[in-house]
């Protein structure tokens, strides 16, 4: 049960004292070094880690979105990590430009297993970690704050050595003061002082020291705060890279990540999506992509994103959520009316001026950039408007309705979807358009016409033949045009109709090209629309009036829109 006081239980975290912070004012102007820690991390909070054949498959994803540095393992503590360490090293699956990373704890008999794991690699970054919290000081280790500091050196001296020992090998060192974020301040800048003393990195040769949010305790200003306190204060600062590796316990690791980047941080360890321990590493997708937003080129890959997130889910064995920024499936989707108007108009913008800088309403990316399509950004529900209607209608289907004919057809759809509680998909829309106003024969249907005018007049003569309820009937009329013809012949035959609106188009192209007619028309003080599509526009604008005709004698009889059972899916 919630305490109704909860700090009896919970201690805020205590501020850094640094009134004179530089990084609130700080931009991210470059991509800092990525590393992928989803094959060591990710993998260890799997339910099913992966087996070689899935981290073989993830390294070589890794790879072609163009990670230079990637956590392989734990090879001291499984013999898969182990063997796929040895496989990517003896198959010469690691490319010049990659370096390969593994994590061992500070102890002598796993730092030997995992030199002899990297035995014969070409270039490697040795990852050691010990437990740097009071915490975990007290109660894990039962250690002082020397003999912590001791298990760290002594590790690094171990490491030093052994690599001396492999001088085929280009070798990077690696420390992470583990649970970092609350380690005291003052003592985590001790314990890297004491270990990169011991290595001796140069600016030449640096070495990586790495500040885990490994429990992400507090709002990421305060780890900023913590990352600057501690660049300003390590020693020999220009030999060390400084890492980053938050996780998102407060569901803020990406916000944690890019303010330590402000707060000077060179280097970021996270995952694909944000697998891993608990809520997961700090994503590097949304990271990347966030810098992107911003003009920034990440150097990573995400222009294909879905085969790549379903890689990612094959190999992890979880699904990446709908709602995913940049990848979900949902995301660059709209059902609400008023974001679909929007993104309709941005979008007409955008077809103008393509070369634009992006400006298109509620998507903060172009999907194209990504590898999607525009077809999804719109989808249409019972909380959807006219805009998604006509949008999808003009999209798919060429249908192009004028405004006031889209906001009478929005409601005719707005009943599907109420009625049927479900999206309304593409076709769904496009088969209740043709039931409402393009299938209909009755009570008048169009067999055909006949056009001719004399040389020297401008008006035209009409003899068409109309089917009204199984009998053929001859209708004609004369006009300034063949509709204004149409409306005489009809007038002639005791149809009294008048022309309110006509909008017209072609759609298809070529041999397949056909015309659409709407027509707004007045028939017995009522306004009804009609629509019509032809190859020929004559006669697409005569369909047109007599589906008004007949959709007016329809809602005499019943006034609800003509939508089918099948339309519904109830057939
Ligand atoms: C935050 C992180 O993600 S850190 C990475 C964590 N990842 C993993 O643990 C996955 C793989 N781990 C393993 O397979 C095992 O834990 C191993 C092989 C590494 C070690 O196994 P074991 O020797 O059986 O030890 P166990 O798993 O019980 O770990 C606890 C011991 O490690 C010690 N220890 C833990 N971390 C460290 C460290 N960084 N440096 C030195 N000793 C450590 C503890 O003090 C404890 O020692 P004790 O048994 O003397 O009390
Ligand atoms: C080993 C360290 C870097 C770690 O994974 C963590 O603290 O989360």
């Amino acid at each position: 049960m919630m305490l109704q006081d909860p700090s009896t239980k919970y201690r805020p975290f205590e501020a850094v004292d640094l009134p004179d912070r530089q990084w609130p004012a700080q931009r991210i102007t470059h991509p800092p070094v990525w590393c992928s820690v989803d094959m060591r991390d990710g993998n260890q909070a799997l339910i099913d880690p992966m087996d070689l054949e899935r981290k073989r498959r993830f390294f070589d994803l890794l790879v072609k979105t163009g990670f230079k540095q990637i956590e392989v393992g734990f090879p001291s503590a499984s013999q898969i990590d182990f063997d796929y360490v040895r496989e990517l090293i003896e198959d010469d699956a690691i490319p010049d430009d990659v370096t390969i990373q593994v994590l061992t704890q500070a102890r002598p008999h796993l730092i030997e297993r995992t030199f002899e794991a990297l035995e014969g690699v070409k270039r490697a970054i040795v990852h050691v970690y010990n437990a740097t919290d009071p915490v975990f000081r007290r109660v894990v280790f039962g250690v002082d704050k020397a003999e912590c500091i001791k298990i760290a050196t002594d590790a690094t001296t171990q490491i030093k050595d052994m690599m001396a020992a492999r001088p085929n090998t280009d070798w990077t060192f690696q420390y992470s003061p583990e649970l970092f974020t609350s380690t005291e301040l003052d003592f985590a800048v001790d314990i890297v002082d004491a270990v990169s003393e011991v290595y001796a990195p140069t600016p030449a040769k640096p070495m990586i020291v790495n500040l885990p949010a490994t429990v992400e305790i507090a709002t990421p200003n305060h780890y900023a705060d913590q990352i600057e306190w501690f660049c300003r204060h390590v020693a020999r600062r220009d030999s060390l890279v400084v890492s980053v590796h938050p996780h998102n316990d407060r569901g803020t690791g990406v916000a944690a990540a890019e303010l330590a980047l402000m707060a000077g941080a060179d280097r970021v360890e996270g995952t694909l999506f944000g697998n891993g321990e608990r809520t997961g590493n700090v994503d590097i997708v949304t990271l990347a992509m966030n810098m992107y937003t911003q003009g920034v080129h990440p150097q990573l890959d995400f222009s294909n994103i879905t085969p790549l997130m379903r890689e990612v889910e094959h190999c992890n064995q979880l699904p990446v959520h709908p709602r995913h920024p940049y990848v979900g499936d949902l995301v660059f989707t709209a059902f609400s009316g008023s974001h679909q108007d929007a993104i309709k108009k941005g979008m007409a913008e955008r077809r103008d001026n393509p070369d634009s800088l992006w400006g298109v309403p509620y998507l903060p990316i172009d999907p194209l950039d990504v590898g999607r399509s525009y077809e999804a950004v719109i989808r249409v529900n019972s909380q959807s408007g006219k805009g998604g209607v006509s949008y999808l209608l003009e999209q798919e289907h060429g249908i192009e309705l004028p405004r006031r004919l889209s906001i009478e057809f929005s409601q005719v759809v707005q009943t599907v979807a109420e009625r049927t509680g479900r999206e309304i998909t593409s076709q769904m829309i496009y088969r209740t358009f043709e039931d409402e106003y393009l299938t209909s024969r009755d009570p008048y249907a169009l067999i055909n016409h006949r056009l001719s005018s004399d040389d020297d007049s401008p008006r035209v003569r009409l003899d068409a033949q109309i089917d009204e309820q199984g009998e053929r009937r001859h209708v004609t009329g004369e006009g300034n045009g063949p509709l204004a013809a149409f409306i005489k012949a009809l007038a002639a035959h005791g149809l009294d109709v008048e022309i309110i609106d006509y909008h017209e188009h072609s759609r298809g192209q070529g041999a397949d090209a056909e015309a659409v007619a709407y027509v707004e028309v007045r028939v017995e003080q009522t306004p009804v629309f009609g629509v019509g599509v032809d190859e020929s526009i004559t006669s697409a604008s005569m369909k047109a009036v007599l589906g008004a005709l007949n959709r007016h004698w329809r809602t005499q009889q019943a006034p609800a829109p003509n939508v089918t059972a099948e339309t519904l899916g109830e057939a």
